[in-house]
């Protein structure tokens, strides 16, 4: 039987959802509505939806499924439009807001008309939004959270994980105010410190112009998700104000520790600091064969010990080419004469990193690493 799905935000996340759910075997018409009529358009260009509706209405009335992929506030303002239309009794409404309590107590609007409503979050995406940056492969391997109503009937919850299916995410049920205190922690306070380190660099960057072309390696990774969507983290950072201020009363706690410690000059304590936290970030969940991925470890790279000699890059492009195994990015971290450097090769997926690894072992004897 032909499912009929609406997707409302054809950006990164809806874009990729509406690629993802057409790789399976189901039977699914996808209506797509966006803002912009020219995301719309290139989301039916490249295949991601079968319909361009003329308004969010339009393309929710007669759905099966609503898919809501726009940024939080807007969500929470759209499904309070949507209760007062009349969709399908049986109709399935979901999200894939990164926040979900204040998203939950908006849905009580959709409760009270009888329609189902079931919180999601694919925890998995990119500091790249738009339609350009959707991909099917986005969500493999990631959990895929949803928090339906505590009264929630079993049945609904399969049904919407049934569909969800192709995406190859891990469903996982979360309670709201759960999901929303872990992912303070993993993704929306990191995000805030991100943005500040970035800040701190802009600050200090007046009479020491050179500071910006040293802020290579390590600062450009650890603030790479400072370069997502501005739009989308207010929003975040409007609905999970509270979380975030307790994150925040304790980053400011620890980082009064760290202070008293440095002006301590106690060396074994920092060693500690140092060790606890390198013991701790060793031991989480990597990617690597086939680990489910969380939030902030997106990218699939490959670190490789190179010598600093003409023709080494292409010499591994031409490799992983003649295996037809694609990159999607290739940069060197640090590259000195006579050292070794460092070149990251970034793949897709853990697979094709896999695949590369082998086919580089095979052919050269450079060392390699996945961090
Ligand atoms: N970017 C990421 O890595 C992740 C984002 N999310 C969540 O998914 C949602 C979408 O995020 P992205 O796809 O990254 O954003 P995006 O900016 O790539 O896409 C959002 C789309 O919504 C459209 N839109 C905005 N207001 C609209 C309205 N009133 N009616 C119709 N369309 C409207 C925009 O034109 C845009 O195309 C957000 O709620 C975000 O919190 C969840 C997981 C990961
Ligand atoms: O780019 C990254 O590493 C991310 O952390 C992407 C991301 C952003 C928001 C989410 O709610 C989930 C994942």
């Amino acid at each position: 039987m032909k499912r009929h799905v609406a997707i409302i935000g054809l950006g990164l996340i809806g874009g990729s959802l509406g690629l993802a759910l057409k790789r399976g075997d189901q039977d699914i018409h996808i209506t797509g509505f966006d803002r912009s009529y020219a995301t719309a358009d290139e989301a039916y260009r490249r295949g991601i939806i079968d319909t361009v509706a003329s308004s969010v209405k339009s393309a929710c009335e007669g759905a099966d499924f609503i898919i809501f992929a726009t940024p939080v506030n807007t969500t929470v303002i759209l499904m309070e439009e949507a209760s007062g239309w009349e969709l399908k009794q049986d109709v399935i409404i979901t999200d894939t807001g990164s926040t979900k309590n204040p998203i939950m107590t908006a849905a009580s609007c959709l409760i009270d008309k009888g329609y189902t409503f079931i919180g999601g979050h694919p925890m998995a995406g990119s500091h790249k939004s738009g339609v350009a940056a959707a991909k099917g492969h986005l969500f493999e391997n990631a959990y895929y959270i949803l928090t339906p109503m505590e009264s929630e009937n079993v049945e609904h919850v399969e049904k919407l994980t049934n569909l969800l299916t192709p995406t190859k995410g891990k469903v996982v049920v979360l309670d709201a105010s759960e999901h929303d205190r872990m992912t303070a922690i993993v993704s929306h306070f990191p995000h805030i410190v991100a943005s500040s380190l970035v800040g701190r660099l802009a600050d200090q960057e007046e009479g020491q112009p050179f500071v910006k072309k040293l802020a290579a390696g390590g600062f450009r990774d650890l603030t790479r998700i400072a370069s997502a969507d501005p739009t989308m983290w207010r929003d975040i950072t409007i609905q999970n104000r509270q979380e975030l201020l307790e994150q925040l009363d304790g980053w400011l706690l620890e980082m009064n520790n760290v202070r008293e410690m440095i002006l301590k000059n106690d060396s074994d304590q920092i060693f500690g600091f140092f060790d606890n936290a390198k013991k701790f970030r060793d031991r989480l969940p990597s990617t690597y064969e086939g680990a489910v991925q969380g939030a902030l470890y997106m990218t699939f790279d490959l670190h490789i010990d190179i010598p600093d000699h003409p023709g080494v890059i292409s010499e591994i492009t031409k490799i992983l080419a003649l295996e037809e195994i694609s990159l999607t990015n290739i940069r060197i971290v640090e590259t000195r004469t006579d050292v070794y450097g460092i070149l990251v090769v970034s793949f897709q997926t853990a697979e094709d990193r896999k695949a590369a690894r082998l086919a580089l072992s095979k052919a050269t004897d450079y060392s390699m690493h996945i961090l």
